[in-house]
């Protein structure tokens, strides 16, 4: 059943005064909570002075206790002062419960109410929760708010009529700042006449929901705290172990249900998450426009909402690929490229990050070598010249390419195999030189080796040809050595045909030789997957420079530094790519097969909660995508949860979009709407001129409705939609139909619908996701390809 737990509710007309006297009863208490929240802000700033003075005394073991009590403080206080605004938001009243426990938040903790707790449809009631964004408990120790994410409040969001528990009745109040602006009940058991304190329960308003659910949209999402329905509640508090599936279409609250999970994940285990959950969303404008709710809720810092064209350090992606090409560079079989772009990539100098190698040649010494890559600087050499023991040692083009194979053969990375190069190297010269012969002493014969191996290695000749001959590739690199279709082709032989080859080359092209350049989205996974691929080599430490503490301590005499061993390799590698505690993916149908591989290596050991919706996928091939998420999540169990109700989209929206949806997954249910605004979509017909109609349609719009107009084009019209619309005010967005996921706005253009369904195979739930954006108003504007009819409605949104 739909989780309509305040719609469903009882609600009643109240008397004339009884309004004024709830809000006034909820403002006293609201004035007791903000006496109590001064009192402990006062505590928390003579706790930073006492620990400020302490501090002054100077000793190692007084500045760590110091710096302890003032970051408690400092926390402390950040958190009081930060939610002190608006942040008691909910209250319960409940019947007496089966047990008369108390849990630490000081409420009762059963669920179920007492047998007697109800006679003749009469009851008193026991208890009274506020709820807020933080926990507040009086001197005593009683509760004045309990924290929304505590078990206590979890009946707030949980009780329906069909299951009201102890609840009778539930309130949400309205506040700014000190002051107590309204009051919304819902009557869970309206059967029932209870009383609190011999007086009758009085009921107010007309449901939090929709007062909610009709508020003007600004730029940002805001927390829906006050008014989460039951399903979503249970996906919000779902245990951390193993990975939460959750599916919804369309305005179904998924990125709100994520982005409160991740607040409730820290509330119940913040040693275990605290700076250790990733958010991934699919745009960064998607990541502008939530990226406050968690602060709304207390939570700053600890989460980190990166959008998946943002993943990798240092790659910023501004640009979307022709979908040709993103279907290519994100299909799995980039993986087998790959592979063999990085180990191709050491015959492309272009890879490595500066090129090195020209060596000098030199006589002057026992031994010379001469790295004869001449030609160019940056040409990999293809002869090495020593003179040792006063005879020339050479190898040439074949010896190097033997030991290059063989030092290739198996899968380790590439970055990681120039010690074994030079090993097998050094091997070959030695072995050439005819030294062997010489020593028939194994003891002599091992230290003239070891001399032999010092010498060369050390010199500069020699380093200088191992760089040039084995440089060290950079991911980038070899994203610029792909744009050469020649070598490109080769990597890819029985992978990709000559026209896939001949499209991502072309793509690359953005990046100069040395990969640097504007980044598409898809851009990044490869390059995480090359930075796999590449490994990264052990670079001993520089000594740490000015280390104020060092000097007390003494622990850089306790840990000298020391050359690094296999596990501590590993350990710093694992390291080196961040592993979170818990990765949240929204818009997960979204993610192609290579990204899920990106994503994947951040969640190697973390729980995972994934929202996503089929139908809203810009995906061509959502099979492949699925056998890459399932690698990703392993063999970890899943819980899955369904979100069945739409709660963006009045029904006369709902009910267009559904036609698309028909069309682009025939048999899929689209969810339920909530409310309907008795205005239906609006069809308009672009005469010649569809820059005039355009903004002709969002003047109209933007008289409408209080808040935002999005107007959603195809992507290649960005550009000159953004002309169009220049100075009508930042109330109206323009969005490529790629970038309008997951946001939303009161009114919604969506500027000719076939030729946003003709931009990729995906292109009609592309279409379904434009439609499915507006909060009140929707307009869809037809050209010539829509073949709209008489009334303008568009070929693609008939009957
Ligand atoms: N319980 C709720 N109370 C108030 N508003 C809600 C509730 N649930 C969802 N909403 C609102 O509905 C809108 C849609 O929510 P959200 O963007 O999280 O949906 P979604 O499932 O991620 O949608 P899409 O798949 O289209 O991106 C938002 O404005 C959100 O605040």
């Amino acid at each position: 059943m739909a989780a309509q737990n305040a719609t469903d509710a009882h609600v009643v007309t109240e008397p004339d005064g009884v309004r004024d006297r709830e809000i006034g009863a909820e403002q006293q208490h609201l004035d007791r909570v903000y006496r109590r929240l001064e009192e402990k802000i006062h505590e928390a700033e003579f706790l930073m002075d006492d620990a400020a003075k302490r501090g002054q005394v100077g000793t190692p073991g007084a500045l760590a206790e110091r710096d302890a009590q003032v970051f408690r403080a400092g926390v402390h206080l950040n958190r009081l002062n930060s939610e002190f605004e608006d942040f008691l938001f909910g209250r319960i009243d409940l019947l007496l419960g089966k047990d008369g426990k108390k849990g630490p938040d000081g409420a009762y903790t059963s669920v179920e109410p007492a047998d007697d707790a109800v006679r003749d449809d009469r009851a008193e009631i026991a208890e009274t929760l506020h709820i807020g964004r933080i926990g507040v408990l009086d001197a005593d120790y009683a509760p004045l708010v309990i924290d929304w994410r505590a078990p206590a409040a979890a009946p707030f969001y949980r009780s329906t009529p069909v299951a009201p528990g102890r609840v009778v009745r539930r309130r949400v109040i309205r506040s700014k700042g000190r002051k107590v602006l309204g009051v919304e009940d819902d009557l869970l058991r309206p059967e029932l006449t209870a009383t609190l304190g011999g007086a009758e329960l009085a009921v107010v308003g007309d449901g939090a929901l929709m007062a909610a659910l009709g508020q003007a949209r600004s730029h940002t999402m805001r927390d829906i705290v006050a008014s989460i329905q039951a399903e979503q509640d249970m996906v919000i508090r779902a245990p951390a172990a193993s990975v939460t599936e959750v599916e919804g279409g369309p305005g179904t609250g998924k990125t709100a249900v994520a982005l409160h999970r991740a607040a409730y994940l820290l509330y119940q285990d913040r040693r275990r998450y605290a700076g250790g959950i990733l958010v991934v969303s699919p745009t960064p404008l998607l990541v502008a426009y939530t990226e406050g709710v968690l602060p709304s809720l207390g939570e700053e810092g600890q989460v980190a909402i990166r959008a998946v064209g943002n993943l990798v350090d240092g790659a910023e992606a501004d640009t979307y690929d022709e979908p040709a090409v993103s279907r290519i560079k994100g299909s799995s079989r980039m993986l087998k490229v790959l592979r063999k772009a990085v180990r191709g990539a050491l015959d492309s100098p272009s890879a490595a990050p500066s090129p090195g190698g020209s060596a000098s040649s030199a006589d002057d010494g026992q031994l010379s070598l001469d790295g004869l890559g001449t030609a160019a600087p940056a040409d990999t050499p293809d002869r090495l010249r020593v003179v040792a023991f006063g005879g020339r040692v050479e190898l040439g083009a074949d010896d190097l390419r033997r030991i290059r194979q063989t030092v290739l053969g198996g899968t380790a990375p590439v970055n990681l195999l120039r010690p074994r190069a030079r090993r097998l190297i050094l091997d070959a010269l030695w072995s050439k030189s005819g030294a062997a012969k010489r020593y028939s002493d194994p003891e002599l014969l091992a230290e003239a080796r070891q001399g032999f191996d010092e010498d060369i290695s050390t010199e500069d000749y020699f380093l200088d040809f191992l760089a040039a001959w084995w440089p060290e590739l950079t991911p980038r690199g070899v994203l610029a050595a792909m744009a050469d279709e020649r070598r490109l082709s080769r990597w890819a032989r029985r992978v990709l045909n000559p026209r896939e080859v001949r499209l991502l080359a072309r793509s690359l092209k953005r990046l100069d030789e040395h990969g640097r350049g504007p980044l598409s989205v898809h851009d990044v996974a490869l390059l995480d997957e090359l930075e796999t691929l590449l490994g990264v080599p052990f670079r001993p430490k520089q000594p740490r420079e000015a280390d104020p503490l060092a000097h007390l301590t003494g622990l850089e005499e306790l840990m000298p530094e020391r050359s690094e061993t296999r596990r501590e390799r590993a350990e710093r590698l694992a390291l080196e790519r961040t592993d979170y505690a818990h990765v949240i993916v929204d818009e997960a149908q979204d993610l192609t097969p290579m990204q899920w591989r990106m994503v994947g290596r951040r969640g190697r050991t973390a729980t995972w909660t994934i929202v996503g919706d089929p139908a809203q996928s810009s995906w061509s091939d959502p099979d492949e995508a699925g056998a890459a998420r399932d690698e990703a999540l392993g063999t970890r169990p899943r819980r899955r949860f369904e979100l069945t109700v739409n709660y963006r989209n009045p029904a006369e929206i709902a009910e267009l979009a559904a036609k698309v949806l028909a069309l682009a997954m025939p048999g899929m249910r689209s969810p339920a709407a909530v409310r309907s605004t008795g205005v239906v979509p609006r069809f308009a017909v672009a005469g010649g001129d569809l820059a005039a109609s355009v903004r002709d349609e969002a003047l109209h719009l933007l008289a409408d409705v209080d808040g935002t107009v999005g107007v959603v084009v195809p992507m290649g019209r960005r550009a000159e939609a953004r002309r169009w619309l220049a100075g009508l005010g930042d109330r109206v967005v323009v969005l490529g139909s790629l970038e309008a996921k997951g946001l939303e706005y009161d009114a919604t253009i969506v500027v000719t619908p076939a030729e946003i369904a003709d931009e990729s195979p995906a292109g009609l739930r592309v279409l379904y996701v434009a439609l499915t954006r507006a909060t009140q108003r929707l307009t869809v504007l037809s050209g010539e390809r829509d073949d709209p009819d008489t009334e303008g409605v568009p070929d693609l949104l008939r009957d």
